[in-house]
């Protein structure tokens, strides 16, 4: 009996231990799932305009264009609320951010800013590399061999702007984290200046610069002091452009994780031994003077302030300038322009549509290309940014032609930006406010950009202390750079009120009370990491 009892008692407490050792093995598995659900799947949000973007899921996503959260997030928040994996993340490869630490590159380092790129096709890349078997068919059909330039060698024998033009891709025009885009920028602000030109198109003054190797430039020169904001009685159309706002628009574009702006860098030329010397447009020549103080100016031919009263003016020869790299030519690589649905009125008086029918979107929601594919989200992405920056000129965008409609939308011509950090245009945002659209990708990074460790204003300091205009004075004042502060803050409550005033768009999940948001387009590769997931 006893040794039954006992015999049953060890039994019984053999397999309380089995039973304890089970219930711990199995948490330890659901601990260890978890993790790594959580990798997988918390960092599945990409712009599509890389090429990170998967080309083949353009169409599922175009089927179904807005997302339907389905509560894979689990808790009661909706996507809005959710907190974006945040500075916290210890999952293997990601860093904590360390306070004193680099703010710039713990973001780019962040899971939203490395997302998974799919393999490109090859008619993903705008231009391609000749290879031997071309230059075999070439010569079979007699076709005109390639001036100087050796197409076949190997790529880093290129020059950095020819090896930024064959990185441009249907989704981006650089990838970010490429050591080419220092190189490029180093090539255009360092190298020697071999003739200068005006640009044609457009309205103000704008030089063309050629470097050795082919390499060329668009320089647009300072014209009033950085600090001085814009007087509040003038148009943004009579604006002067601003060769700080070039420079800043492709570092804030690059910190937004677009890369739709080709790489822009400061430099410090000499307004003679660099332009009147090496000069050979006779026209701009001839608008050289000495002004009354001894400084070298000149005022170019152009339809907006290229006078004697407007003159560019060296102190008394240095001149800074802003140097955009320069895209494909147009014979290689043609480029559409495309007016901006939102484009204002350019009148003292007039109003446009969109400024008086609330429901602009809805009809431009309807039209091609906007109807399909991210086009829509892209001009959300694209407001987003002018509002960040203070941009009403964006009168146009273009795109590569090659690519047809699936593809990004080049951010060109950003001079007029960051003129007022005083005031805020609520209307550069109508086209969020009207279509309650925003790429799911976008709205992660904003609000991780909106929390302390990745701040908007300190990553856009740290990344614009990197131009070699920096060391003179910061390329924007602190009260610019907390304006993006602010108006950060205003976009996230613009999305916000979106879902207030169209609830009816949200639907409870009466089981499981999730909200179903009809918010936010989603990624193509969002898409494809929720099927992993
Ligand atoms: N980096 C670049 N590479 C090639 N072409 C460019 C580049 N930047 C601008 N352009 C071309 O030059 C044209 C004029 O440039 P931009 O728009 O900056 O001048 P603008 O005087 O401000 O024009 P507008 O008065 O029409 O606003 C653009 O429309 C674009 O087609
Ligand atoms: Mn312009």
């Amino acid at each position: 009996m006893l040794r039954r009892s006992v015999g049953g008692r060890s039994t019984r407490s053999i397999c309380l231990v089995l039973a304890c050792l089970s219930l711990a093995l199995h948490i330890l598995l659901a601990i260890f799932c978890l993790s790594v659900l959580q990798t997988a799947c918390v960092p599945p949000h990409s712009s599509s305009s890389s090429p990170l973007h998967d080309p083949g899921s353009t169409s599922r996503q175009t089927k179904s264009s807005v997302i339907i959260s389905n509560g894979i997030f689990a808790n009661n928040a909706t996507e809005w609320e959710k907190e974006p994996t945040g500075d916290k993340i210890s999952t293997k490869g990601m860093r904590e951010v360390d306070p004193g630490g680099s703010k710039l590159e713990a973001l780019f380092s962040h899971p939203l800013y490395n997302l998974q790129r799919p393999e490109m096709q090859e008619d993903d890349w705008l231009l391609r590399v000749k290879n031997s078997e071309d230059e075999e068919e070439e010569r079979d059909t007699g076709g005109e061999e390639e001036e100087d330039t050796n197409w076949t060698v190997a790529a880093e024998t290129h020059p950095p702007w020819l090896r930024f033009h064959l990185g441009i891709s249907r989704w981006e025009l650089y990838h970010r984290t490429d050591p080419l885009l220092d190189q490029v920028t180093h090539y255009i602000s360092t190298q020697r200046i071999l003739n200068v030109v005006q640009k044609r198109g457009g309205t103000q003054l704008k030089l063309l610069m050629s470097f050795p190797n082919h390499g060329e430039a668009l320089l647009k020169p300072m014209r009033q002091t950085r600090d001085a904001e814009t007087d509040v009685n003038l148009f943004y159309f009579s604006d002067f452009e601003r060769h700080n706002a070039e420079i800043s628009a492709f570092h804030l574009d690059r910190i937004l994780g677009f890369q739709r702006i080709p790489p822009v860098v400061g430099r410090l030329v000499d307004v003679v031994s660099e332009i009147k010397d090496v000069t050979t447009d006779k026209k701009l020549l001839r608008t050289f003077f000495t002004s009354p103080v001894g400084n070298t100016c000149f005022y170019g031919q152009c339809e907006y302030y290229c006078s004697t009263e407007n003159p560019v003016c060296g102190g008394p020869l240095a001149l800074e300038v802003s140097l955009a790299t320069m895209l494909p030519d147009l014979t290689l690589a043609p480029r559409r322009s495309w007016r901006s649905p939102w484009r204002r009125s350019y009148s003292r008086t007039k109003l446009a549509q969109w400024e008086k029918d609330p429901a602009f979107c809805d009809g431009v929601k309807q039209t091609p290309p906007y109807d399909e594919g991210t086009r829509l989200v892209d001009l959300m992405d694209m407001a987003v940014l002018d509002f960040l920056m203070g941009n009403m000129d964006r009168h146009h965008y273009e795109t590569f032609e090659k690519f047809g409609n699936k593809t990004f939308m080049l951010h060109l011509d950003n001079g007029r930006a960051f003129g007022r950090h005083s005031r805020d245009e609520p209307s550069i945002l109508a086209p969020l406010r009207q279509c309650c659209r925003i790429r799911r990708s976008t709205l992660l990074r904003l609000r991780l950009m909106s929390r302390p460790g990745f701040r908007l204003s300190d990553v856009m300091r740290e990344s614009l202390d990197r131009d070699p205009l920096a060391v003179i004075q910061p390329l924007l004042s602190e009260a610019h750079l907390s304006a993006l502060d602010r108006r950060l803050a205003m976009v996230l409550q613009v999305l916000h009120t979106c879902q207030d005033l169209h609830d009816d768009r949200f639907q409870w999940d009466s089981s499981t009370h999730f909200r179903v948001g009809l918010l936010m387009i989603r990624d193509s590769n969002d898409i494809t990491q929720r099927k992993r997931c």
